[in-house]
């Protein structure tokens, strides 16, 4: 739909103003390989339903304006992803410390890196380094683009085998020639800290079922919103994106969490209706700003999960990074809002070495 040269206009006021289809067309270039599968990473590359190009204006709605009474509304809590991390980081060390002390075990976690993706080779450092400070063992496995499927089933068989080993991660996305279910399905269900085993997701889908383990990112949101005391119960929620590694596992647990759930998804009709009438919006589809001030009920709490890099000439790197919500939009309206980067990101990791102790407490019985 195009925009009126009056949208178009207002728009301009702030930076979730989509970019021209020429700037769209500019920033193409700009970006290496990389960077171009990094901006779908997490909620994007996993969900297919969303489409990977740069945005361009027919993304936004001509309703998609901030308005005056949105603009008056400024008191939002800023929820910091970052210092929680640190702080489940640290309960996470003394529990460690207290396990070693009194049993002699040490988690082991095993992350298999298959292919040369920047933001793969970076996460996958990430979660060593965090494993390092929190007293974990890590055992890193990478093999190259043009490994064969067989590879990397025989080193999650030994991991399976490894009594070292106490959590197995494969990072996502693997190569398009390889089986992705083939490959989640054969890391045993006591080690799959990742959660994205079918038996664990099948688990958490279920009533009355516990799954082992719950996926990163998705208990990452759960705890943020727990930790800052928002109240989930009976309230209404909205999980934009369906992918297997975030929103569809988002949307089951905030079920768990009694709360009325929807989920908003490429083939939507009205997807800024539905989100404006819920309480909780968990956005993870990898869209830069696509979420406006106008799609939120006031006071809503947000918890955005996009990390997607937008063509800024001013940041030394070219690029910064923003999320699937228009932040500067939503701080007018929402009650509290996760920032880009800052949020969701850290937690994934803290939640991945919270799985890691779990599986190694309960492989040896220990409370
Ligand atoms: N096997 C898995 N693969 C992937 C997962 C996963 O949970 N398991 N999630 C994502 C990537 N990911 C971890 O693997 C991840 C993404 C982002 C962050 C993070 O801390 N982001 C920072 C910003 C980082 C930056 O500046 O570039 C933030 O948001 O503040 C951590 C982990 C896909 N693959």
């Amino acid at each position: 739909m195009a925009s009126s040269p009056i949208t178009m206009m207002k728009m301009k006021l702030n930076n979730c103003s989509p970019p021209s289809t020429a700037a769209a067309a500019r920033f193409l270039p700009l970006l290496g390989p990389h960077q171009i599968r990094f901006r779908s990473s997490l909620a994007l590359f996993h969900n297919p339903s969303f489409p990977r190009t740069i945005i361009t204006r027919s993304t936004f709605s001509s309703s998609s304006i901030i308005t005056a009474a949105m603009a008056s509304e400024a008191s939002v809590k800023v929820i910091d992803g970052k210092k929680v991390a640190k702080d489940v980081r640290d309960e996470i060390n003394a529990e460690i410390t207290r396990m070693k002390d009194s049993i002699g075990v040490v988690p082991g976690l095993a992350v298999i890196l298959v292919g040369d993706r920047k933001d793969s080779a970076t996460y996958v450092r990430n979660k060593k380094k965090a494993c390092e400070t929190a007293g974990i063992k890590s055992y890193e496995v990478c093999l190259p683009e043009n490994s064969t499927e067989e590879e990397v089933l025989k080193y999650i068989s030994d991991f399976n085998d490894d009594p070292m080993v106490h959590g197995i991660l494969v990072q996502l996305p693997l190569p398009s020639h390889m089986d992705e279910e083939k490959i989640l399905h054969a890391v045993c269900i006591e080690k799959d800290v990742d959660g994205f085993h079918p038996l664990n997701i099948g688990q958490l889908a279920m009533r009355g079922r516990e799954p082992l383990f719950v996926p990163c990112t998705p208990k990452g949101c759960i705890e943020l919103l727990h930790r800052y005391n928002v109240e989930i119960k009976g309230k209404k929620a909205v999980v934009i994106g369906r992918s297997n590694i975030v929103g569809m596992p988002a949307a089951l647990l905030l079920q768990r969490e009694d709360a009325t759930v929807s989920i908003v998804h490429s083939r939507t009709k009205n997807p800024e209706e539905i989100t404006r009438q819920a309480d909780i919006i968990i956005a993870a589809v990898g869209k830069p700003n696509m979420v406006r001030g106008s799609w939120i009920k006031p006071g809503a709490v947000i918890i955005d999960v996009g990390i997607n890099p937008v063509e800024d000439a001013t940041n030394p790197r070219g690029y910064r990074l923003v999320g699937d919500v228009c932040y500067e939009e939503a701080i007018k309206v929402a009650s509290a809002i996760t920032p880009v980067p800052g949020g969701v990101g850290p937690m994934t990791i803290a939640m991945l070495l919270s799985n890691t102790l779990l599986s190694a407490k309960r492989i040896n019985n220990f409370k």
